[in-house]
């Protein structure tokens, strides 16, 4: 099957709800476009339906009514047939037997194509990522950031041009946080991604985002969409200019307004 760009939006929600076989509503009229380019943060708490909509960007359970489309196709066509989306989740998921060169090419190695190439846009990534020193390491003998660094270039590899992150950094220690934070906008910059990227944390949204969809639970829907206009690239400085402040109160403020809404500072 050809799959072709057929608009020039990278992700559309149009009116989805998603009920599960348990009756839970994880998302009512979820209705949200991405452009392409953007670097979007789904903000909300524990339970508003974040990661079950990242997932069906992902092809990974379906819509109960309404649809989802990446760059004017299905999810599964995509998938199915180009490396245009990849996924990074909380926990690295890395296999602990494959070396950390070996478990970036491990996506490369599931399309065919050339060895030689495949291996020198492994080698790239890991170079992007800080690790060009720690090819042969295994998992067991990183870090935690390392561990995410790995992961990251996993999902870079095969450069898609949607990069979809659910709570990558949860798990880290604010340093390393912080470090992966700066370096993921830098990535997103130099290879000109969308990114979806999942979170809690109100001080990540403002910091990486180009926008923010605040999302309320029970049913999980769209609260208000918020355009960060801070200009990149973002320091670690910027954290205490007051604009960073306005935005974070903004967004705050919105977590606990349920009035769909557009909001501007
Ligand atoms: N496979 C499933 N079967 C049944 N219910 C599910 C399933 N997956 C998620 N849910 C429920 O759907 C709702 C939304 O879950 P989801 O994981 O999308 O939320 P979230 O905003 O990502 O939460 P968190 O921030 O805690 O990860 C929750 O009430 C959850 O219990």
């Amino acid at each position: 099957m050809d799959v072709k760009i057929v608009q020039d939006h990278a992700v559309y929600f149009r009116n989805v709800s998603k009920v599960y076989n348990t009756g839970t509503i994880a998302l009512n009229n979820f209705d949200f476009p991405v452009e392409e380019g953007e670097f979007i943060s789904f903000l909300g708490p524990s339970g508003c339906g974040k990661s079950t909509a990242l997932r069906m960007v992902a092809g990974l359970g379906s819509p109960t009514t309404g649809d989802v489309t990446v760059f004017g196709n299905t999810p599964e066509d995509l998938i199915k047939n180009t490396n245009d989306i990849a996924f990074v989740f909380q926990d690295a998921n890395l296999l602990p037997w494959r070396s950390v060169l070996d478990n970036v090419l491990l996506p490369l190695e599931l399309r065919g194509g050339n060895k030689k190439e495949k291996k020198e846009a492994a080698v790239k990534v890991l170079e992007m990522v800080g690790l060009k020193d720690h090819l042969t390491s295994y998992p067991r003998q990183l870090s935690g950031g390392m561990r995410m660094r790995v992961s990251i270039a996993r999902a870079l590899a095969a450069k898609p041009k949607l990069l979809l992150m659910d709570e990558p950094f949860a798990a880290l220690d604010e340093i390393t946080r912080q470090t992966l934070q700066m370096e993921l906008l830098d990535i997103w910059k130099k290879e000109k991604m969308t990114v979806l990227f999942v979170t809690h944390n109100v001080y990540e949204a403002v910091f990486l985002s180009s926008k923010i969809a605040v999302m309320s639970a029970r049913p999980g829907r769209l609260s208000s969409v918020i355009d960060v206009n801070l200009p990149y690239p973002r320091e670690l400085a910027m954290r205490t200019d007051p604009a960073f402040s306005k935005y974070v109160d903004l967004a705050s403020a919105s977590l606990e307004n349920h009035e769909p809404r557009k909001e501007t500072v």
